[in-house]
């Protein structure tokens, strides 16, 4: 376990986080209506580490995760995905390093007119070096390690909510990204389809030594964590394992 929490082994010095956010702040709108969003943010994140950001509706966690995945262009500080530079980087430059994260919401976002393994190929048909493997073989084999060998050919329609959101993992984690951004994906499952999933995000990314950063209100789900972040109006208030006691 990685962490920069002070009364935990810190990552050895040679070690580059994956995510450097340092000074960030971030800002809506323009003019009068301008309204900071995100207050100096420092946040450093190494290789393999689970994080869980968490804290109230509002308090700024899916405008980080969204930077921190070079889905929207960073304004003020610095903010490095795999030691490239965000802020002020181009769309074309946010383009090439969002073809190293994968990325689960919510709503599984599958196409519902492709079958589970037509939406898991189509992630691997986004990245040249997949081009000349056989992506049907490699779908189905992922789709066996989420347990649904047996549905590749289904629809989404034609399956539970869990096994939409395993399919989701499926395809998020095919590619082998060094990063997987989730944004509440328990929200819209049950107890246990829910706690199924994490454990399974968290068993596929240590064997790819893969970073997932996981925005959440289910506390259910804190201690699959190597490190929890709690955000309040912006601002990063704790940063650590024992972040979790903020929840309770
Ligand atoms: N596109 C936007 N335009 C203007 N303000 C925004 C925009 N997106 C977010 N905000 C504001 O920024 C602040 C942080 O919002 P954000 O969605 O990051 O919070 P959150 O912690 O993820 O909340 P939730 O848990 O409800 O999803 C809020 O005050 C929100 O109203």
């Amino acid at each position: 376990m990685q962490t920069l929490d002070s009364s935990q082994s810190k990552p050895s010095p040679t070690t580059e986080p994956v995510i450097y956010v340092h000074n960030l702040n971030h800002y809506f709108g323009s003019g009068d209506l301008r309204k900071q969003a995100l207050f100096d943010i420092n946040l450093d994140i190494y290789p393999g580490d689970i994080i869980i950001m968490t804290g109230p509706s509002g308090s700024g966690k899916t405008t980080l995760l969204t930077l921190m995945g070079g889905l929207r262009s960073a304004q003020e500080g610095s903010l490095k995905i795999l030691g490239q530079e965000i802020c002020g980087a181009s769309k074309k430059q946010l383009t090439q390093i969002r073809c190293n994260i994968g990325y689960i919401f919510q709503a599984h976002n599958l196409m519902t007119f492709l079958t589970a393994k037509e939406n898991v190929r189509m992630s691997m048909e986004l990245h040249d070096e997949f081009l000349d493997q056989d992506m049907d073989a490699k779908a189905v084999a992922m789709l066996e390690s989420v347990g649904l060998g047996h549905r590749a050919d289904y629809y989404p329609e034609n399956m539970s909510g869990g096994q939409k959101q395993r399919v989701a993992i499926a395809r998020a984690l095919v590619s082998q990204p060094k990063i997987i951004l989730a944004d509440e994906p328990t929200a819209a499952l049950d107890k246990k389809s829910g706690r199924d999933v994490v454990e399974l995000m968290q068993k596929l990314a240590k064997e790819q030594s893969c970073t997932i950063l996981l925005v959440t209100h289910d506390n259910r789900i804190l201690d699959i964590a190597d490190r929890i972040v709690y955000m309040e109006d912006g601002r990063l208030i704790k940063d650590g394992i024992d972040a979790a006691a903020k929840m309770s």
